[in-house]
This record gives C-alpha cells, sequence and structure tokens, in this order.
C-alpha cells in the first residue's frame, strides 16, 4: 500500500483552517517527541489497513488535527473528510445530519431531501469529533452502519452502501461510560480498534519546537530570539490545560501585543501571570533576575517599588547600558524601555542635570533603593 508522506502533503492537508493556517501533515504534527513519533507511526499503520481509528486526548491536544492528517496520509485522500461534532448538533439534528433523509420524510423536511453525512464520506473518512456525546439511539444506528456497511436514510425503503474510514474522537473516558451504561459496549469495541492516545502539551518534549513554529506563523521570520528568557522559561513551563489551543491563542496575543521586536513576560496573557502568581505565592521569596519583571506581582512590600529599584539597580550596575542591564533583568531592549515608561523613570541622558540639581521626583518615589548609589554609578 502506498503511503503518503509530510513532503507530499494533499490538498485536504492543505486546506485552510478558520484561523487562515493550513492543516498539517502526519509527519509534521511533531518535532522529534518520542511518544508523537510511536503515535504517528502506529496511526499510519491503522490507516493502511483501514482499521476504525479512535483518537482520544485532552481539551486542544490536536485530535482534529490528527484526524484531518490521518485522512490525507490515507489511500483515500481524494475522497471526502466529513466531519461532525456530535457535542455541538443538537439531539434530534443528529440523526438526519448523520443518515440523511428521503423527500417528504417529515414535515419541515427540505423538500429535495437531505444526503446525511455517512453517505457524504462515502469513499472517504468520516470523522466524529466528541463521540462520547451521541445520543444512545444513534448509537444503535451508526452501530448498524458499522456492522452491516449501509445506511438507511429517514423515510428510505431500501438502504445505501457505504464505504468509510471511521474516525472517532472524544476526550471523555468512553470506557467509564460504558460501565455506567450511556455508550453502547458493542459500539465502543467497533470503533476502539485502532486506539491513539495523544499526549498533553506538558508532557511534550518538543514543546520548544512547537513554540518556534506558531510565532513562525504569526510572526514570518521569527524566532524563539524574539522571546526573552524569562518569556521563553514561562511559556516551557506552564501547565496548558488548554494544551495546543491554548498555547497557540497565547502567542498570538503575545505577538499581537508586543511592540518592537521582542515578546516579554509582560505581554503573555493574564491567565498565564495569574498561574504563576499562585504558585510564586507559595514559594519562599526570592526573585530570580529573570523573574524580575514579574515582581509586580510579588507578595511583601510595594510591589511597584520592588520593579523600580531592581531596574534602577541593573541600569546602575550597567552604567545605563540598556542592552546590558536588559539581559541582566532578563528581558529584551524593548521591554526595558516600556517598563521605564510604565514606571516613569526617565533616561538619566534626558535629565542628567536636572536629577544632578535636587528635581529628581522620580527618584524619591524609591526611597529604598539606593538611587544615589544608581546615580554615583552613572557619573
Ligand atoms: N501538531 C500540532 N502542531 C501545532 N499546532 C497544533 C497541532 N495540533 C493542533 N494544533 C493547534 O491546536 C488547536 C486545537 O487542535 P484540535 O482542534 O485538533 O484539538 P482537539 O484535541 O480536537 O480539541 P477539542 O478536544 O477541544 O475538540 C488547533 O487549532 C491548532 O492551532
Amino acid at each position: 500500500m502506498t503511503a503518503q508522506n509530510a513532503l507530499n502533503p494533499d490538498v485536504s492537508s492543505r486546506a485552510p483552517r478558520s484561523d487562515g493556517l493550513p492543516y498539517l501533515p502526519l509527519d509534521a504534527l511533531t518535532d522529534g517527541d518520542p511518544a508523537m513519533l510511536a503515535l504517528i507511526a502506529r496511526g499510519k499503520r491503522f490507516i493502511d489497513r483501514g482499521l476504525p481509528i479512535l483518537i482520544l486526548g485532552e481539551t486542544g491536544t490536536g485530535k482534529e488535527f490528527l484526524a484531518r492528517a490521518l485522512h490525507a496520509y490515507s489511500e483515500r485522500r481524494r475522497g471526502a473528510m466529513v466531519a461532525l461534532n456530535c457535542a455541538s448538533i443538537p439531539e434530534n439534528l443528529i440523526e438526519s445530519e448523520l443518515f440523511g433523509y428521503c423527500r417528504g420524510a417529515f414535515s419541515g423536511a427540505l423538500s429535495q431531501g437531505m444526503r446525511g453525512k455517512v453517505v457524504q464520506a462515502d469513499g472517504g473518512t468520516l470523522f466524529l469529533d466528541e463521540i462520547g456525546d451521541m445520543p444512545f439511539a444513534q448509537q444503535t444506528r451508526l452501530l448498524r452502519v458499522l456492522s452491516e456497511g449501509e445506511v438507511l436514510p429517514l423515510g428510505a425503503s431500501r438502504p445505501t452502501p457505504v464505504d468509510v474510514q471511521l474516525i472517532c474522537a472524544t476526550h471523555q473516558d468512553l470506557f467509564t461510560k460504558v460501565e455506567d451504561g450511556s455508550f453502547r459496549e458493542d459500539l465502543y469495541y467497533r470503533i476502539a480498534v485502532g486506539v491513539l492516545r495523544l499526549p498533553s502539551l506538558r508532557e511534550r518534549s518538543d514543546r520548544g519546537a512547537l513554540i518556534a513554529r506558531m510565532i513562525d506563523d504569526e510572526w514570518p521570520g521569527a524566532s524563539l530570539d524574539v522571546l526573552t528568557p524569562a518569556a521563553h522559561a514561562e511559556l516551557l513551563a506552564h501547565a496548558w490545560p488548554g494544551n495546543l489551543r491554548q498555547l497557540r491563542a497565547a502567542i498570538r496575543y503575545a505577538c499581537a501585543v508586543a511592540s518592537e521586536d521582542c515578546i516579554g513576560i509582560e505581554d503573555l496573557p493574564v491567565e498565564l501571570m495569574r498561574a504563576r502568581a499562585v504558585v510564586r505565592h507559595s514559594e519562599p521569596a526570592a526573585v530570580s533576575r529573570s523573574d524580575s519583571t514579574f515582581a509586580m506581582h510579588s507578595p511583601a512590600g510595594s510591589p511597584r517599588t520592588d520593579e523600580r529599584g531592581q531596574i534602577l539597580h541593573a541600569l546602575a550596575a550597567s552604567r545605563w547600558n540598556i542592552s546590558a542591564a536588559a539581559r541582566t533583568l532578563g528581558m529584551c531592549r524593548a521591554s526595558l524601555y516600556r517598563r521605564l515608561k510604565t514606571l516613569a523613570i526617565p533616561h538619566v541622558r534626558d535629565v542628567g542635570s536636572e536629577l544632578l540639581g535636587g528635581g529628581e521626583d522620580w527618584l524619591a518615589a524609591t526611597p529604598a533603593l539606593g538611587e544615589r548609589g544608581a546615580l554615583a554609578a552613572v557619573h
């Protein structure tokens, strides 16, 4: 069986997503994470043999991406990839959406009838997302499609033969649903033949490469260099409950709000900072150098004063060399300029004589931090 490789993605993997980016081919779903590599290799074997595939994984781990990549890789790639999210359509519509109906099947039906998703996917792939939310009655009808290879649209007198590759996905524990009686056991064993469990983002060793790729998507040509060390460390260390979707959203946000040419920790979404603050509150005091801009959230003392003090110390130590101070503080030059502006700290070269002449109100606002020492270091 000839399989398609990553260098030759077919049209469906190139189809634009709602965010304008293309779906990825199978081999491009990871940058070398061992669990992902093993999963992709298994997925190829399953799809080559036409086994029904069940993709498991937390929300946002890329279940739909994987399903589309498997279809694009498969021999059915010239056929349709038809997706239905069982959780997002009302229970009473699932039946007609999936199985279709004939003309005049019920009052309010379209006059020409409707082809259901199963028939639309004939010769291609049917992707049933959130299969755990499929109502029990529809589970019975789906089982019939799978076991007999035919579908009976509502109001039809004869079944229509169909040939589909089935891929299902869920973030739920389907086996628990079988045990509590809300998911048919016989259907479970029909769909859960080739099971692929996607790792969460926090388990993946290719997080750095994923971050770099997502930055490049937003900011073509940019690399990890645009991240300050603190922002980079934060992105790597976050728990990412929303997985790849949350990471992409965070990077989109950061690229949009970052000014100049770098992304600092202050450019990351507030929920990351909140999670970080919670962790920090349960930690013993010290603020690391790379965390210095986050001193705004320090539990002790006046947060702004702490930050001013750290910035002024770094500036004094570097004799107001902005690049060197930014490095010490773990941020980029642009971020440091932004912090100076926010904290109303004028550059020493812009105010030099005024400061020395005693008009240093801005220094008076930072009493405990030895600003005169900072000035002494400058002059
Ligand atoms: N391999 C990948 N590389 C980079 N980004 C990815 C990858 N897979 C998914 N994503 C990103 O994560 C987002 C969510 O992916 P997807 O919709 O496939 O997840 P899901 O597991 O199906 O989510 P849900 O359980 O909420 O339906 C995508 O829109 C995309 O931005």
